[in-house]
């Protein structure tokens, strides 16, 4: 039976398809070299580890969301920008799908140019070619879904990543991909707490798998925390950064309530 994911899987091929047939590897390699230097995503995130001994905090620019639907109306990506590194986010993590989150290319860059933060390009990697894609975009860092893709590919994204200077975040869900993601040797795992099948969401999927994430690398819990007793318990199981959308987009005041989930 087909869920969410293998949707988005299909409709990404497709579109990465016609995306490649209208502008070449070389063509999207020129435009990644030419685009503004990386900055450092973990760099970033390490730094704030570092600095102030608490989660750092990797703010998502959400619009909607297939399990959420609309979730912010009042919508504009450098005020959201603005707001999130007033609050106190170490990096961004933009939506740039449009079918299933009413994401947008565009709202990368100009989220990264309201900034100084290192920006994630939340997004649906299913061909090397989208790495060269992301970095012309202005992207950091790339995400690596490993419940979407096997093995090879996710190397052939890794290294793609590493060759353009950018960081990735490899994404994992359950013992059998964090497994993966040890044998393939990143240094930023994420642990999803939302199935992106079933949309379930548990806080105790980051506690059970954060004791089998690679040692050298810097852990990120994922999706479902809303409150400081949300960030202090993942931080107890060893979450070094923590990636979260859905409940800082609900508030009007979106500063303020950075500050105040972080003052855990
Ligand atoms: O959020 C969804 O409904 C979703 C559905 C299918 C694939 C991916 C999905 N979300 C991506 C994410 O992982 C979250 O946007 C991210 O971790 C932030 O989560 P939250 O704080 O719960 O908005």
């Amino acid at each position: 039976m087909t869920d969410v994911l293998d949707r988005i899987a299909a409709y990404k091929r497709e579109d990465v398809a016609a995306r490649k047939a209208a502008t070449s590897q070389d063509a999207i390699e020129t435009l990644a070299q030419a685009a503004s230097a990386p900055r450092g995503f973990r760099a970033a995130l390490d730094r704030t580890v570092e600095d102030t001994g608490r989660p750092a905090l990797i703010a998502e620019i959400k619009k909607a969301s297939p399990s959420k639907g609309l979730i912010r109306p009042d919508f504009d990506p450098p005020a959201l920008a603005k707001a999130y590194e007033a609050g106190g986010a170490s990096c961004l993590s933009v939506l740039t799908d449009g079918p299933s989150f009413q994401g947008d290319d565009a709202y990368l860059g100009q989220a990264r140019a309201a900034t100084a933060l290192p920006c994630l390009r939340k997004d649906f990697l299913v061909d090397p070619w989208q790495v060269a894609e992301s970095r012309a975009l202005g992207a950091d860092c790339i995400l690596i879904i490993l419940a979407m893709i096997d093995d090879r590919l996710a190397a052939e994204l890794l290294a793609e990543a590493e060759r353009f200077g950018m960081d990735a975040l490899i994404e994992t869900h359950d013992e059998a991909e964090m497994a993966r993601a040890c044998a393939l040797g990143g240094d930023l795992v994420g642990i999803n707490n939302r199935s992106l099948r079933t949309f379930e969401v548990d806080l105790e999927t980051t506690e059970r798998l954060a004791m089998l994430s690679p040692v050298r690398a810097l852990l990120v819990a994922e999706s479902g925390i809303f409150t400081p007793d949300d960030v202090a318990r993942v931080s107890a199981a060893h979450a070094q950064a923590i990636l979260v959308g859905e409940s800082l987009m609900r508030q009007a005041d979106v500063e303020e309530a950075t500050r105040k989930l972080l003052a855990a």
